[in-house]
């Protein structure tokens, strides 16, 4: 095996060392070392995580090779104690072995095209939606600085906990200090930033057994989060009536039925799942959009010429004013590309041997989509360093554009993610002028690296727009 490794003519990467492996050339900001690697290395460059053997992929031609074509292959994703303990071992639908994944894949993407939870979601997209414009309504109206995250944070949440089991953190102050959900979030904040901080003990074999031990016999976050929600899901089978679907979680109990531990552990792990993958991942897309808004006031004003004459006289803009607004679209996609959220994708595994073009692969390697290097690769695109939203209006390049991964296995919550992004960006364009705090000239843009890629705390001015009937 690993005299074929040695004569992939087309795999280089950085020296290995003892148990490190080649993790000593990463630094603070994984993704950007990635870049600048991969650059040296080549678009398929190999890399040793601790033991892992690990391809990582910048072609857009192998990864759909390996992510579409061979997909039967790659299936599976990374093994690691810490993925082990927080997807109940390998249980769940994101990170779950293929006998989970396959049956979880085919009922929740039915929920996602079942017209009655569609309507559902629309109707809390633009709920929050309003909601979300009020409370910046409030902002602009005193000139007090606007701090995106916590509002943006809780559109995103609640969006995806109505879809799951039809809950929402209140807006009222009182309320919310009173609701259960609260504490839920609070524990989803400890658990990202866990997943978000990479640990040698998951990659070197020696330390993995310990870490292992530590993490299923001590207190932890994720242990609180299924706790609540096995509660959650236990209470909502009591109350399930069969042909009423409420939320996904009904719709799930009516494929797995009430009774046994696989559907209470199953309904459990798969909300989990949605709420880790569905909040935080939009969140940062939002607070990007916003940051970028600020820092490109030409840009702003053509988003806002265009919104206004869809949205100057209606009481919100929505999704399906989508195709009507092309500047809009293009200046999120754009931001999707300079500052992608999740850069590396989520790791897959080779279930077997097997050779993709004239690459082998030897089962168990670990593959990375390098996302963010693609998304950004001269290669691929005309300046890619520059801020250039007008790169999407000829449809060009697009083929791309693969912020949410290729293949079956690509993001679940795509279609979601793009309508609660656009209706909230355009209706917050349509009513605020946003612009950097008095005194700033540009929002510092450096990235924090985590589960998700998110920007530093910061804060901007909201001015009313005065121009609309409403
Ligand atoms: C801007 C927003 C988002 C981005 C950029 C994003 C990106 C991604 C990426 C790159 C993957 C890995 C795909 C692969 O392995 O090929 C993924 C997986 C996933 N995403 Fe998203 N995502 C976003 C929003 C959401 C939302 C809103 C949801 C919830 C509905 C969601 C649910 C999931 C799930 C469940 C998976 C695992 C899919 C599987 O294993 O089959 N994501 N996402």
């Amino acid at each position: 095996k690993n005299r074929n490794i040695s004569q992939n003519p087309k795999v280089r990467g950085p020296l290995s060392l003892p148990l490190l492996g080649s993790l000593w050339t990463l630094g603070k900001l994984p993704h950007e070392d990635f870049s600048r690697l991969s650059k040296r290395y080549g678009n398929i460059m190999s890399f040793y995580m601790g033991d892992t053997y690990t391809l990582v992929i910048t072609s857009p031609d192998m990864l759909r090779e390996i992510f579409v074509k061979n997909f039967d292959s790659f299936v599976e994703r990374t093994r690691s104690p810490i993925f082990k303990k927080v997807t109940d071992n390998y249980r769940n639908f994101i990170s779950g072995d293929e006998s989970y994944w396959r049956p979880f894949k085919a009922m929740l993407a039915s929920s996602f095209t079942k017209q009655t939870l569609k309507n559902h979601v629309t109707k809390s997209i633009d709920d929050q939606t309003q909601q979300l414009v009020d409370v910046m309504k409030s902002f602009a109206e005193t000139l007090e600085p606007f701090a995106p995250k916590k509002f943006l944070e809780r559109y995103t949440f609640n969006i995806i906990t109505k879809y799951v089991m039809d809950e929402q953190i209140p807006y009222d102050q009182e309320e919310m200090t009173n609701s259960p959900l609260v504490k839920l979030f609070d524990h989803f904040s400890v658990i990202l930033q866990q997943l978000g901080s990479a640990n040698l003990a998951d990659f070197v074999n020696v330390l993995k057994p310990f870490y292992e031990y530590y993490l299923f016999h001590s207190d932890q976050p994720y242990d609180h989060i299924t706790k609540l929600l096995r509660e959650k899901t236990e209470e909502t089978m009591k109350t399930y009536k069969p042909n009423v679907t409420r939320h996904l979680m009904d719709h799930c109990i009516a494929e797995l039925g009430t009774e046994s531990e696989h559907a209470k552990r199953s309904v459990t792990n798969i909300t989990v799942d949605l709420l880790v993958a569905g909040a935080e991942t939009s969140n940062g897309t939002l607070q990007w959009c916003l940051l970028m808004l600020a820092n490109h006031p030409n840009y702003q004003e053509n988003c806002y010429q265009e919104v206004y004459e869809i949205g100057k006289d209606k009481l919100l803009i929505l999704n399906s004013d989508r195709t009507a607004t092309p500047f809009t679209q293009a200046f999120i996609k754009e931001v999707m590309r300079v500052h992608p959220i999740a850069p590396l994708g989520l790791p897959r595994r080779a279930k077997e041997d097997i050779w993709v073009q004239d690459v082998f692969i030897p089962k168990d390697t670990q593959i990375i989509q390098n996302i963010r290097s693609l998304l950004q690769s001269e290669q691929y695109w005309d300046d890619p360093l520059t801020f250039k939203p007008e790169r999407f209006l000829s449809g060009m390049q697009s083929q791309h554009f693969v912020p949410f991964g290729v293949g079956p296995r690509m993001c679940i919550g795509m279609t979601l993610a793009t309508e609660e992004i656009y209706t909230a960006i355009a209706n917050i364009i349509l009513n605020f002028k946003i612009s950097p705090l008095n005194g700033i000239d540009k929002i510092d843009e450096s990235e924090v690296f985590g589960l998700t890629i998110h920007p530093n705390d910061f804060q901007v001015k909201l001015e009313k727009r005065k121009n609309k009937l409403f």
